[in-house]
């Protein structure tokens, strides 16, 4: 975005734009969380799902004295996926789920930093961090270090982006008023682009701006994207969804995790909460198994009580529950009490879209593309973005001397679609023909030293995709999800049950907005059960009324 520079001494951060709350300092605040009373400490909470939302909370929870309960239908980890070449170092990981970070993620840097975890810099197409990167668009390849040495049109595509967002989106004051943590300036700025962009794709918006008139800049763009590769498989999606991703520098200067990112979800599940006990001891080293029905009970009180059965035929009944599963599980492979949630709450949930995504890895024998091409001086292979069907191809070095991970293909949407009948060999056979057309003279296949691996997580039996992505018009079941954690607002019988993770966040398919809606649940909790926060460190509902999301109308433009 134009209007700062990262020397900028404010850090821009995935602070709001839909929820302004400092969910990092009110984390790292030594007064903690909050307090539960005496007599329900120890209480049993039951956490569905133990990706890191679950684990966060789960965690969480535990610091402040309850027992959470930790199902979990797959593995711990969730969508932070980690897999391993059998035989080779741990460190030599394919992400299959998240894979890179922003350091405007500071929540999430909270928990690596708690949990000891390093981070490196992640080699996107033109960063610091990547040796060379080839653009090959219709037939065409175009080796570079910095967008400067691409043809003058990516210049072009890049300058009217910029145009774009602060001519039509408010960019500069937006990104001034996160740096300042300016909350009202925030919602002033941001509530006006609700009512204009929430009925807008992506690509109605680009096609609005007068920057980009030219339907080849349009088309380029949507293969080059702003950052990290294309974005043109997020064109029909709300508007709204690329703006959080860009005011919040979600997508820039992104990181990875030494070792694997799934070392998160697994050190808050192993890691003493209380410098003795972790969560693992007060689930007994096992977590239960999948949760196949949910019922609302009532308990002694006549308040609601959640009894969940799970897939070993146990049946246990808890004053509160936190499911951070994808929430149309809820609809699909849990037996749920039609009045689990309140009729609108349902809605929102059975409108959820997701992103499907594709993944496929392969271990090779060295980082071969540092070899120089003696003919062209240039590095053999590259990161490499294309129309082609492996769209984008990330080469992950270990050192000189060490074996090293290529992500062959990331694709999502349609593109991870076309690739569903194929198994990991055929798929790798795909992409190496791909990119045997990029790179004639490179015989990639023989630096290829494990069996391949591969994902597509619209087809992961307890995922409904690789996350959720509002399509226009879904503003208004948006913010019925992620305000649910408010529970006052809700008849009685429907208090104690707390909808948690990626899906019922503001940005979906980034763990610092899957973390953030963890918090929300423990704040929920901790008021459920008599708790509160300490006055010191206000919690997210604490100040929920002075930053709540605007709430439409009806109308077009109006508001509840
Ligand atoms: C391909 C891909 C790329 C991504 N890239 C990035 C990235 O680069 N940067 C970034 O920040 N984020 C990225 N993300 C998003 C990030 O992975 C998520 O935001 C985060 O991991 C979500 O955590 P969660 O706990 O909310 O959900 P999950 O990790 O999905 O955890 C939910 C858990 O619930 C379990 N479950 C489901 N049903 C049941 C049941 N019936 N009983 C018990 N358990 C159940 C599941 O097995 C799962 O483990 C990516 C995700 C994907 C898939």
């Amino acid at each position: 975005m134009p209007a700062h520079s990262d020397e900028d001494p404010r850090p821009l951060t995935m602070f709001g734009p839909d929820f302004p709350f400092a969910y990092d300092d009110w984390v790292s605040h030594p007064d903690g969380l909050g307090s539960i009373p005496e007599e329900a400490l120890g209480t049993e909470v039951a956490v569905i799902g133990g990706g890191l939302s679950g684990l966060t909370a789960a965690y969480e929870l535990a610091k402040l004295g309850l027992k959470p309960v930790v199902y979990e239908a797959d593995r711990i980890g969730g969508r932070m996926r980690s897999d391993r070449f059998e035989g080779y170092s741990d460190e030599l990981v394919a992400e299959m789920g998240a894979m890179r970070f922003p350091p405007s993620s500071t929540t999430l840097q909270h928990y690596f930093d708690a949990m000891g975890l390093q981070t490196h810099a992640f080699p996107n197409p033109l960063s610091d961090a990547t040796p060379s990167t080839v653009i090959d668009l219709k037939g065409h390849s175009h080796y570079a270090h910095t967008v400067d040495d691409l043809p003058p049109e990516y210049g072009e595509v890049a300058r009217a982006w910029d145009a774009t967002l602060a001519d039509y989106a408010d960019a500069a004051e937006l990104q001034d008023a996160i740096r300042d943590r300016d909350a009202q300036r925030i919602r002033a700025v941001w509530s006006r682009l609700v009512d204009q962009l929430d009925d807008q794709t992506f690509y109605g918006f680009l096609t609005a701006s007068e920057h980009f008139r030219s339907f080849a800049h349009r088309e380029l763009f949507g293969q080059v994207g702003f950052g990290t590769g294309g974005w043109d498989t997020d064109y029909p999606n709300s508007m709204l969804e690329i703006l959080r991703v860009t005011c919040t520098a979600a997508d820039d200067h992104h990181r990875g995790v030494v070792g694997g990112s799934d070392q998160l979800p697994k050190r808050l599940w192993d890691t003493p909460f209380d410098g003795e006990r972790s969560v693992r001891d007060l689930n007994g080293g096992e977590h239960r198994p999948a949760v196949t029905a949910i019922r609302r009970t009532s308990g002694p009180d006549g308040g609601p009580r959640y009894t969940i059965v799970d897939a070993g035929g146990e049946t246990r009944t808890y004053p509160a529950a936190i499911f951070t599963g994808q929430s149309w599980m809820l609809l699909n492979t849990i037996d749920c009490d039609d009045d689990l949630l309140p009729i609108d709450h349902w809605t929102a949930v059975e409108r959820t879209h997701y992103m499907g995504s594709s993944k496929v890895f392969v271990l090779v024998d060295r980082p071969f593309w540092r070899d120089q091409d003696p003919a062209t001086g240039r590095d053999t292979m590259s990161m490499t973005l294309t129309d082609r069907m492996s769209r984008g191809t990330y080469l992950l070095d270990h050192g000189p001397d060490s074996p090293a991970v290529i992500c062959l293909s990331y694709t999502w949407s349609d593109d991870s679609l076309k690739l569903l009948p194929l198994d990991v060999n055929a798929r790798m056979d795909l992409m190496l023909k791909s990119l045997g057309e990029i790179y004639p003279n490179v015989d990639i296949r023989s630096h290829v030293i494990a069996t391949p691996k591969t994902v597509s997580w619209e087809t992961e039996r307890y995922f409904m995709g690789a996350f959720k992505a509002n399509l226009p018009g879904h503003y208004r079941y948006q913010e019925r999800l992620f305000t649910h954690f408010k529970q006052d607002r809700l008849d009685p019988r429907h208090r104690g049950f707390f909808l948690a993770g990626d899906d019922i966040s503001w940005t979906a398919g980034w763990a610092e907005g899957a973390l953030q809606t963890a918090l929300n649940a423990v704040w929920g909790v901790v008021r459920h059960l008599g708790g509160a926060s300490h006055a010191s460190n206000p919690g997210p509902g604490d100040v929920f009324d002075e930053i709540a999301p605007v709430r439409l109308g009806d109308e077009r433009g109006s508001r509840a």
